[in-house]
């Protein structure tokens, strides 16, 4: 029996299209109707064409939830680590209050060293710099296997197209150069985002550095979706919640 063709025309961040065949049924021209986006949440609507008659399935995508992450490198709490053994140990009495998604950037040389303490000391996801690793596969498979999210940091002077073949196993962070906070937002790396978002319209992209109310929108339209965030928020002590409600609504703002 021949095939079946559909596509399936997203808008999510860009328009896409994804072509899967179906054994086993009639060949017909596919068709895409409309896409609703309602609330938030976009309806692709699949058509198809079987015997030359047109039947439609309602397919709804979620977008991806826009995540702003403080950072705490440029906090009070972070005079209490300054090293990775030290932020092992914050991260282990952090976690006996509370049990919030803790994803630890190490800016470290040798980041596999400390998969096994981190993980036992609580954290969910572990964020390494591809730079500092030979094996960046190895080390992904390794922070999966002590069941913790694996991202990938990139240097602003490091090509996007490295981390190209690792997009199917990590979340991605883009950042400025790594290892401190109240550095400028870098508006020359949001190409770098639209490239990751064009081909992973799924994948959670985060960006780091200088990131605040004023240039969150920016990152958000290039496609990022998790914002790290320091100095803008902990520059003003008792007024963290309202800045992190401003940051979130400035981020789906597009
Ligand atoms: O993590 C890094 C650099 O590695 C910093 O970019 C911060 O964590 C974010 O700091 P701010 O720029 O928001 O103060």
């Amino acid at each position: 029996m021949p095939k079946t063709m559909f596509f399936i025309l997203k808008r999510d961040y860009e328009w896409r299209y994804e072509w899967f065949y179906r054994q086993g049924l009639t060949t017909g021209k596919a068709y895409v109707l409309l896409i609703e986006e309602k609330i938030g949440v976009t309806s692709a609507f699949v058509g198809r064409s079987q015997d030359h008659k047109i039947t439609t399935q309602q397919h709804t995508i979620m977008p991806l939830p826009k995540l702003i992450a403080p950072s705490l490198l440029n906090s009070d709490f972070a005079k209490l680590a300054d090293t990775a053994a030290q932020m092992k140990e914050f991260i282990e009495s952090l976690r006996k209050h509370t049990d919030i998604f803790i994803d630890c950037h190490l800016m470290v040389t040798d980041p596999a060293r400390w998969v096994k303490d981190f993980a036992k000391a609580g954290a969910n996801s572990l964020t390494f710099h591809l730079e500092a690793v030979e094996d960046p596969a190895k080390l992904i498979d390794l922070i999966h296997e002590h069941g913790m999210k694996a991202a990938i940091g990139i240097k602003p002077k490091t090509s996007v197209e490295s981390v190209v073949p690792f997009l199917d196993k990590v979340d991605m962070i883009l950042t400025v150069e790594p290892g401190f906070g109240g550095q400028s937002f870098m508006t020359d790396m949001m190409p770098k985002v639209e490239f990751i978002r064009q081909k992973k319209p799924d994948l959670n992209i985060q960006v780091d550095g200088g990131v605040d109310t004023k240039n969150i929108h920016i990152a958000s339209k290039a496609g990022a979706t998790t914002f790290v965030v320091g100095s803008a928020i902990f520059k003003h002590p008792g007024k963290y919640e309202a800045i992190v409600n401003e940051l979130r609504e400035n981020a789906s703002k597009l």
